[in-house]
Parts: structure tokens; C-alpha cells; sequence
């Protein structure tokens, strides 16, 4: 055993990078022991108060991003909640300057087709330039609920679906930019997760780089002659990285490109034995957990193509909630229940099936009540409701989804903490109802 009852790195795992005879990998597996820093990435749609984290060191690549000196009790933070910031491994914010240099101010078409918990996806969101559209897709049902709650709190509109990739392949061409942060052996996280280190075999790096082939020929079809692909993992071995994507580029057809210059005092590594360009963020050279990241432009034409929309095609606005259509900021949107759930989905140039959309509130009868993904969409017409500005204590019991008591007049009442919305309470006058969703809640006792 090592640090805080780790077991010892795998030594296959270390003869494996020592047999690259690479520099880059020197120190290495030594720095893997060491303690690994907090970082969190501010949401610019929502920003967070001046003076919140005095003195911290900002992350070289990431203009939000910022290394915080020791690991606050982010689950006791309001503002964690608000979405007004994600706590995020420094060198996965490098995803946001990617997407930025990528679209290069251009409205594009970008698919996050292995998106749970969400880090990377709301960074793109913040990156994308306005009238961009957004899909993150999660494979795992239990991750894309995690996933569906991150994005809510983020506030920035995008679609969010479940399933295997190989569904992208009804929407050819479709994508300026497919992110595909693949499943992996995770050795970069072996300073973090002990489960890293005990699930470690040669085997499962070969394992790993063939789903991850498997994954990207399915997504292939996706991109626009001309699009990228956005090819990462968190591991170092050469199988799922450098092989991987010489593979695609043989194989698929493309070429690695740089989308915004890398200042070298950064220390992001480039790859090992290969010509392609590449991103290796290795923990001993940087402040930054292992990441690889490589961008591939998919032969042929030019991106930023957009069709015209198929606006009320399949879906038509349905009047009698036109009381509705204020609530949110975006007259295109186009109001339609689907069940007891009042949704607002946002034209825009995918195939209507991948219109992201904001669920508005419930229908119970006359009533609509609405919903916390509204609150926490930057898209929410705020002044349209009664409010409340609460304390932060106050917050944190609402977050709990325990009772608060309120001075504002009767019915639904949103909540504000520091300026920003957090949340509905139905107030009844001598109690109020939180609305605050059940599976959302602070469970832990503080
Ligand atoms: C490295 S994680 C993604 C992390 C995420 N991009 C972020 O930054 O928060 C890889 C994701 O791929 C998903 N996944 C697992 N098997 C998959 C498969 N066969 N096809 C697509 N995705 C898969 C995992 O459930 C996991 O959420």
C-alpha cells in the first residue's frame, strides 16, 4: 500500500511507459504518489461573486479556471448549486480553448458523444461561439441522469440524450465538432482513485483501445467533411492514445491539426513516437491530472455549413400555453407538452429530434408549476416572477428541500441567493413549498 491506503502502482503499468524510452515519461509514475490539486472552472453566463476565492492561482490554459489553495466542502456551497461554477481537473479545461480555436467565432454544430458527468461539456458550452448548438449524449443511464442534472445547473441550453453512439449514425454529417472523451484504462487517474491502480492489466489497455475504434468508427459518419474530431482520454499508454489515432487518421481519413497555439511554458507534452499532433498532460509536468487529447480534421470541405431550420415541422406551438412563452428568453422557442411536462424547444439547425429543449414546469391542472431546470436556465426571464432574496443559510436548508419561511407575496416564488436564481417555493402564506427537486437534494449532513 501506498498514500491514503492506495495500492501501489502496477508495475506492469510502469514497465509499459518505461518501455517507450521516452523522456516525456521519466518521473512519471513517482508523481502519480503525489497529492493532486483542486481546480474549479467559473460559469461566465452566471459568474460568481467578486472576492469568492481570494489569491488563486489561475489555470495557464483556461481563462476560467483557477487552482483553489486546499478543497472547500463544495457540497455545503450555494453557489456549486447555482451552477456558477464546476470543480474540474485543470487540464480538462483545455477542451474549452480547443472548441473556441475550433469554431474560431463561427455558430457550430458540436456533439459531446461521451459527455457524463458533464466537465468537459460545459466548458465547450462556454467556449461555443453564440448560435452554436450543442449535443452531449451519455451511454450510461445512470450517468446521464448525473449528466442531465449538471447541465440544468450550467443553464446553457443543449441537448441531452442516452444511449450508444452508433444512434449518431442517423444524422450523417451532420456535426462541425464530435468531442469524444472515450472510455479508457484511466491511468491518469491513479493518483485519484485507488480503483485505477486495482483495475490495471495490459489487457484492459488493448481492450480499452479496441471499444474506443469501435467508438469512433460509429461516430465517423457524424462529422462534416471538414469537421473535427475531438479525441481524448485519461490514460498514457500509447495503445489508446498515439496507435489510436494514427489509426483514425489511416483508417477514417484525416489529419491531426492545432487549433490555437500552446505556449510552451505550460508544459503540455506532445505525443510519444509519432508525428500526429498531440496533447499529453502528465502530472509531473504540469498541475493537471493525465489527459491525452488529439484533434483530427475529417478530409474534405469546410465547416460552419449550416442548413436551414426545420422549424415546426414535427412540432407545432401549442396555444394554450402562449402564457408561457415569455418565461423564457427566446421568441423562436416553441412551447409543446409531452406528458404532464410543458417543454420549450429551440429551433435550431440539427433534425428536430435534436432541438435542445427546456422543460418549462409540470401541467397539473390549471396550474403550471415550474420547473428547476428553469430556474436554472440562463435563458429564464427572471422579472416575469415574484422573488426572494435569501441568505445563505436559508439556501442551504432549501437545498435540503427542507421547509423555509419567506417574506413575498402567495404561489410560486423563486428564490434568489447573491443575485441568481435557486430554486421555486410555492408560498402558501403560512408555509411555503419547496419545489427543489427530490434527487437533487443535499443529502449529506453538513
Ligand atoms: C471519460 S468519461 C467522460 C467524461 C466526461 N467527458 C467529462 O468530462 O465529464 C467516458 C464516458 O463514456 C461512457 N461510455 C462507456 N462505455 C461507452 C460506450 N461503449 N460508448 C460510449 N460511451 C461509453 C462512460 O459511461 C463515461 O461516462
Amino acid at each position: 500500500m501506498d498514500r491514503q491506503g492506495f495500492p501501489e502502482i502496477p508495475s506492469g503499468f510502469v514497465r509499459e511507459i518505461e518501455s517507450y524510452g521516452s523522456p516525456l515519461t521519466q518521473g512519471l509514475a513517482a508523481a502519480l504518489d503525489g497529492e493532486p490539486s483542486v481546480a474549479v472552472r467559473v460559469n461566465p453566463a452566471k459568474g460568481v461573486p467578486d472576492g469568492k476565492w481570494d489569491a488563486t492561482r489561475p489555470v495557464p490554459w483556461c481563462a476560467e479556471g483557477f487552482y483553489l489553495p486546499e478543497r472547500p466542502l463544495f457540497t455545503a456551497d450555494p453557489h456549486l448549486h447555482q451552477g456558477r461554477y464546476y470543480v474540474q481537473d485543470a487540464s480538462s479545461m483545455i477542451i474549452a480553448r480547443v472548441v473556441a480555436g475550433l469554431a474560431d467565432g463561427r455558430p457550430v454544430s458540436y456533439l459531446d458523444a461521451c459527455a457524463a458527468p458533464g466537465g468537459k461539456t460545459t466548458a465547450a458550452l462556454s467556449a461555443l461561439p453564440p448560435g452554436s448548438v450543442a449535443v452531449a449524449n451519455e451511454f450510461d443511464r445512470k450517468r446521464h441522469v448525473i449528466l442531465c442534472e449538471n447541465l440544468a445547473k450550467w443553464g446553457v441550453p443543449a441537448t441531452v440524450t442516452q444511449g450508444s453512439v452508433g444512434q449518431f449514425g442517423s444524422y450523417p454529417a451532420s456535426f462541425d465538432i464530435v468531442a469524444a472523451d472515450v472510455p479508457c484504462s484511466g491511468e491518469g487517474m491513479m493518483r485519484k482513485d485507488a480503483e485505477a491502480r486495482r483495475q490495471w492489466t495490459l489487457a484492459l489497455t488493448a481492450q480499452c483501445a479496441s471499444l474506443q475504434r469501435e467508438i469512433i468508427a460509429d461516430l465517423w459518419p457524424a462529422i462534416r467533411p471538414g469537421g473535427y474530431l475531438i479525441y481524448s482520454t485519461c490514460t498514457f499508454n500509447r495503445h489508446e492514445n498515439e496507435e489510436n489515432v494514427e489509426w483514425i487518421i489511416n483508417t477514417l481519413g484525416g489529419e491531426t491539426v492545432m487549433p490555437q497555439p500552446i505556449d510552451p511554458s505550460w508544459g503540455i507534452a506532445p505525443g510519444i513516437g509519432t508525428d500526429a499532433w498531440c496533447m499529453r498532460f502528465m502530472p509531473h509536468r504540469l498541475d493537471g491530472e493525465g489527459l491525452f487529447m488529439a484533434i483530427i480534421r475529417k478530409s474534405d470541405g469546410a465547416i460552419g455549413k449550416q442548413t436551414r431550420p426545420t422549424r415546426g415541422q414535427t412540432l407545432r406551438h401549442d396555444r394554450r400555453y402562449d402564457r408561457c412563452r415569455e418565461w423564457i428568453a427566446s421568441p423562436e422557442a416553441i412551447i409543446s407538452p409531452e406528458g404532464n411536462r410543458l417543454l420549450a424547444y429551440l429551433p435550431c439547425a440539427l433534425p428536430a429530434a435534436l432541438w435542445p429543449r427546456i422543460e418549462l414546469g409540470e401541467i397539473k391542472g390549471k396550474d403550471i408549476v415550474p420547473s428547476q431546470q428553469l430556474a436554472m436556465s440562463t435563458l429564464l426571464n427572471a422579472g416575469l416572477f415574484n422573488s426572494c432574496d435569501i441568505s445563505g443559510p436559508t439556501a442551504v436548508a432549501f437545498l435540503r428541500r427542507e421547509a423555509v419561511g419567506i417574506d413575498a407575496p402567495r404561489g410560486f416564488v423563486l428564490l434568489k441567493f447573491d443575485g441568481l436564481p435557486l430554486g421555486w417555493v410555492k408560498n402558501l402564506g403560512n408555509r411555503a413549498n419547496n419545489l427543489y427537486p427530490q434527487e437533487w437534494r443535499i443529502r449529506m449532513s453538513l
